[in-house]
């Protein structure tokens, strides 16, 4: 429609400030571009403090970023702001046919009838949370695909992959690096399937001693062995029977457990220790491994009729360094699981410390990552995340794993550390933290401006 040439700017502005509606605009990237003054209102920001940061850091639960890297409409998605249930809707931007960024809105009405719904809301969500931790605890699965926290393209694909594969009952193996968020997909999957009212119950196979796992994995009868309970003991087949069994590291299995999980799997039924009789089964199988499966059938340590079993469905989530766009979103997920824990009042990182995250090679994935933001909320002393917060290993990894890994970028990196440390202990007095560095004022000024050269501390030196 185009709109007459006369009121076009009013019609806009009308549209855009004088509504009901909360605006905003971001660009590919997700950087914020816009905010309407309504939106600002809103989340008590000034719109000069929010331009040009990212989505992520500005608006809660947000996913305009996304919607401006897939180019998918969302409409009508219910999102959770500042204590209210919102109805927001995100729109692409394409201009020349590109994609360059989202525009959103939120609806937000300060009626009664408005609060009154969103009592409902808040009123029927928590129902549904409390149905499903009562559900969990019954069937061991703690965690649902909207727990896998994530803002990349790649992990949204894997996302809908699960939604795929969950439904049926084919075999899944989930392929990753330790840490990479194997058992919450594992976990997804179950939830997500028919299965889901039934148990969950993970085995983890490099942990089950040799001599403990037939009884472990197809229980025993009473009597079977001396030292065994009176009613005998169920196994984890019988104990999953309906629902899923998870098969963690699977890659560790013993060739032993390989020949008589193939052969469970195979014959549907379970030969009880210590009983005569066999017992049908009927099990959803989920497998994991950090291992090359295929590499080990090549060395004679995984059998390749089994692999063929468990391999019905492949998923392989990409390692945390191949993503680094699921850092930011990770990063404040597990700050703010970790603060409400612990009652600390940080509220977030600074910019060094994001950059380092996401420049850094993550060996550990996920884990190493809640283990590192957990040691530093433990450390810092400040309300906000610093470089030097951060665990000793870590910030010694940084000279020589960061983006840069030549010898010029590890110097500059250590002489501006060494320029924020000494700055932070001189209490931002320049002459003092040159001082500190034994290095001369003009040396250090040059030095700051090269680094920092937004950077106003508290005593000015003037070079004449
Ligand atoms: N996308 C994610 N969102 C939120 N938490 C995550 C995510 N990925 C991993 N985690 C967290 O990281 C930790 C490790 O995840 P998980 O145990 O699922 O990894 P894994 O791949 O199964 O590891 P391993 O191979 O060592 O068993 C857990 O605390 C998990 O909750």
């Amino acid at each position: 429609m185009l709109l007459h040439n006369a009121y076009r700017e009013e019609i806009i502005e009308a549209v855009f400030e004088k509504t009901n509606f909360c605006f905003v605009v971001v660009d590919e990237q997700g950087l914020v571009t816009y905010l309407n003054e309504n939106y600002c209102k809103f989340i008590e920001v000034q719109l000069e403090d929010v331009l040009g940061k990212h989505v992520t850091d500005v608006i809660e639960n947000t996913r305009m970023h996304i919607v401006a890297q897939t180019g998918k409409e969302e409409i009508a998605d219910l999102q959770y702001i500042k204590g209210n249930h919102m109805i927001a809707n995100r729109i692409p931007l394409y201009s020349g046919g590109h994609l360059v960024g989202a525009v959103g809105t939120v609806l937000y009405r300060d009626t009664k009838e408005w609060m009154k719904m969103n009592a409902h809301i808040k009123d029927l969500l928590l129902q549904i949370e409390n149905y499903r931790k009562k559900l969990s605890k019954q069937n061991g699965a703690t965690y649902a695909l909207h727990d896998i926290v994530a803002s990349s393209v790649k992990m949204d694909k894997m996302k809908e992959k699960i939604k795929k594969v969950s439904t049926g009952d084919v075999s899944v193996l989930i392929k990753g690096e330790s840490g990479t968020g194997k058992e919450l997909f594992a976990h997804s999957i179950h939830h997500l399937s028919e299965r889901s009212t039934k148990p969950f119950i993970k085995i983890n196979c490099a942990a089950i001693p040799e001599e403990l796992l037939e009884s472990e994995l197809f229980g025993y009868a009473g009597g079977a062995f001396t030292g065994a309970k009176k009613a005998g003991k169920l196994g984890k087949f019988q104990l999953a029977d309906g629902g899923t069994l998870f098969l963690d590291e699977i890659g560790d299995m013993s060739l032993n457990a390989q020949v008589k999980i193939l052969r469970v799997l195979q014959e549907g039924e379970v030969e009880v220790l210590g009983s005569e009789t066999t017992q049908k089964v009927d099990v959803r199988i989920i497998a994991a491994t950090n291992q090359n499966l295929e590499q080990l059938i090549e060395a004679n340590r995984f059998r390749e009729d089994l692999f063929y079993r468990i391999n019905v469905v492949p998923i392989e989530i990409p390692p945390l360094r191949e993503r680094s766009e699921d850092i930011r979103v990770l990063a404040k997920f597990i700050l703010d699981k970790i603060t409400k824990r612990t009652g600390k009042r940080i509220h977030g990182f600074q910019a060094e410390v994001m950059d380092f995250f996401q420049g850094y090679d993550w060996p550990g994935n996920v884990r190493q990552l809640e283990n590192v933001i957990e040691s530093a909320v433990y450390l810092t002393n400040t309300d906000i995340i610093k470089l030097d917060d951060l665990p000793d290993q870590l910030k010694s990894d940084m000279l020589i794993t960061g983006k840069g890994t030549g010898l010029k970028e590890i110097l500059a990196r250590a002489e501006k550390q060494a320029i924020e440390q000494a700055l932070d202990k001189a209490n931002g007095d320049k002459v003092k933290a040159a001082e500190l560095l034994g290095i001369g004022k003009s040396s250090f000024y040059e030095k700051l401006k090269k680094y920092k050269p937004d950077y106003s501390g508290n005593v000015e030196y003037n070079p004449k």
